[in-house]
């Protein structure tokens, strides 16, 4: 199978009045699992459907292969979309429903029915072929609609909330089939999803999406490490954003003072004092002990313990600091354990705070 790029061109959805999709652009390089990731709302279905064609484009374009397809019904585009209920049709056998697109073009009926096994036979549902959907499980029935996406060798394949219907445990096992779906046929896939997870496990391209907007479009890896902004950290978890104004930089260092009037430091470009900033402090690198200088922790009251088995996770308040979690290791935990109550340092090494947004500059 052919593998197509998709750039997506300062693309706008509006429904009525009400912008869903503002002016968004995007490249996702062929042969790449890109996840749109975002909150309920946040325009990723839309932007699915507008490359699929199923959604008018309001403004802006979106070329497939260095083809503008902007004005393209579906069946013209070389996608193919997989929804989130599959949408199977119960009264087909498998081979019928994994046919139906071929069928739809007139494909001759000895023809077609040999590519629908042999879709059947690549997802290892070739036993199942005579029967209806009805009688598969969640997993199996995700296959099939994927053997019916796939049957009309799409670039790219476009799959809305595909593991949303599945029990957590199915979820992780297909979420592996996926992966190795895609990187077996080499084409494009474009998922949406709302789980965090689900985007880290699969994805060479993660887009946050926020308000109709993108926030961040990269790696996995750098999407963690390295969140463009306040929204991305908090969206992905594992990151406690602390708000504050400037009071002086230098050295590859920014001083901020957050609301309750302590002095923290933070790695950043220099900016001007009196400037609002959100500094990110990943969860796993904050430890229970004083800090070696000044403005790299704080003292804090612990909330809330939670223990997660590999992990203990602290809820803790300071002077101007609310919500701020620590995940400490159980063994450094239960060798000297903390209370609920108690006040304990807390603190990070220089690398382990930085000012969101700012880190590429
Ligand atoms: N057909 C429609 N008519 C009017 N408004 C719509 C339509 N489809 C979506 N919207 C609105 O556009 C915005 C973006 O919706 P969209 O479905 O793209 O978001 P999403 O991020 O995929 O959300 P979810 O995860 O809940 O599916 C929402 O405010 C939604 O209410």
């Amino acid at each position: 199978m052919q593998a197509a790029e998709i750039d997506i061109v300062s693309v706008t959805k509006k429904y009525g009045s009400a912008t869903a999709v503002d002016g968004i652009s995007l490249k996702i390089p062929a042969g790449a699992y890109c996840c749109l990731l975002g909150p309920s709302g946040c325009g990723k279905s839309s932007t699915l459907r507008m490359i699929a064609g199923h959604e008018t484009i309001s403004d802006g374009d979106i070329r497939l292969g260095g083809k503008v397809v902007t004005d393209f019904p579906p069946a013209r585009r070389s996608t193919a979309m997989m929804f989130q209920s599959y949408a199977l049709f119960p009264h087909m056998d498998l081979i019928d429903n994994v046919a139906f697109s071929l069928k739809m073009k007139g494909v001759e009926k000895g023809e077609r029915r040999a590519r629908a096994l042999e879709m059947l036979k690549l997802m290892q549902m070739e036993a199942y072929a005579t029967r209806r959907p009805a009688q598969l499980s969640g997993g199996q029935q995700q296959r099939v609609a994927l053997a019916r996406a796939l049957i009309t060798d799409p670039e790219a394949l476009l799959l809305d909330e595909p593991l949303s219907a599945l029990d957590p445990f199915l979820k992780i096992r297909m979420r592996a089939e996926l992966k190795r779906l895609q990187k077996s046929l080499g084409i494009t896939f474009v998922h949406v999803t709302h789980s965090q997870d689900e985007a880290m496990a699969l994805a060479d391209l993660i887009v946050v999406m926020n308000d109709g907007r993108i926030e961040q479009a990269a790696a996995p890896r750098e999407v963690f490490e390295r969140p463009a902004t306040a929204f991305v950290a908090r969206f992905m978890g594992d990151h406690n954003v602390v708000s504050g104004r400037v009071t002086g930089h230098g050295d590859g260092l920014v001083t901020f003072e957050v609301p309750g009037g302590q002095t923290l430091v933070a790695s950043g470009r220099a900016m001007e004092a009196g400037r609002a900033v959100d500094v990110g402090i990943r969860t796993d690198r904050v430890r229970i002990g004083a800090a070696e200088s000044q403005g790299f922790g704080f003292t804090a009251i612990v909330s809330n313990i939670e223990y997660q088995g590999a992990s203990v996770k602290l809820s803790v308040t300071g002077a101007g600091i609310e919500d701020f979690t620590v995940i400490t290791d159980d063994a450094a935990f239960f060798a000297s354990p903390v209370i609920v109550g108690e006040a304990i340092p807390l603190s990070w090494a220089a690398g382990d705070a930085s000012i969101l947004g700012a880190l590429d500059s």
